[in-house]
């Protein structure tokens, strides 16, 4: 191997790999606590009764060390799958109030949205015993200008 790449696998290093999904959903905000008025109030637009959609953009990172054989901290091909299974094929194309099971009598916010997906993933990644890397942060874009960051906290 080269001798450069030798020197780079003998230090220690942390990296950080990100892998990007979509997915395209309904909600609408409103608290069943609050009155019609101040759920219009708080929520304005987004309390529409019948909900509104937004194209999802989700970012999720992992953070480790570099496997020496492999040159990965995580295949992202594994984590596509994880957010596939875990996130995608439950939120996808349904709408949030209503169609998820772990969304089920929540207010559908993006800060929300990011726990609940950060909690799913953790899991996941626990379940499969992948214990080298760690989840660093799950970035929710709800619009090109709206988006949250959660890192576990
Ligand atoms: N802190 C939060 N604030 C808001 C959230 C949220 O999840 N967390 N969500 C919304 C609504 O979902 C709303 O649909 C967002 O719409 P809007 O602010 O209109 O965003 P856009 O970027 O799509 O549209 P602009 O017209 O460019 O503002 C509201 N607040
Ligand atoms: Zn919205």
């Amino acid at each position: 191997m080269n001798t450069e790449f030798n020197r780079i696998l003998k230090e220690k290093h942390t990296v950080f790999v990100t892998r990007k999904v979509h997915f395209s959903a309904a909600h609408r905000l409103f608290n069943p606590e609050f009155s019609d008025a101040e759920n219009e109030l708080i929520y304005d637009r987004c309390n529409n009764i019948y909900g509104h959609g937004h194209n999802y953009e989700l970012e999720v990172t992992l953070k480790g060390p570099v496997d020496k054989a492999t040159g990965y901290v995580f295949d992202l091909k594994k984590l596509d799958k994880i957010l596939s299974e875990e996130i995608l094929s439950k939120v996808d194309h349904k709408h949030l109030n209503f169609d998820v099971e772990m969304l089920k009598d929540m207010i559908p916010s993006a800060e929300v949205l990011s726990i609940v997906f950060w909690n799913a993933i953790q899991n996941r990644l626990s379940e499969l015993g992948y214990t080298q890397v760690a989840l660093y942060e799950v970035k929710l874009f709800e619009s090109e200008r709206n988006f949250v960051r959660y890192r576990g906290d």
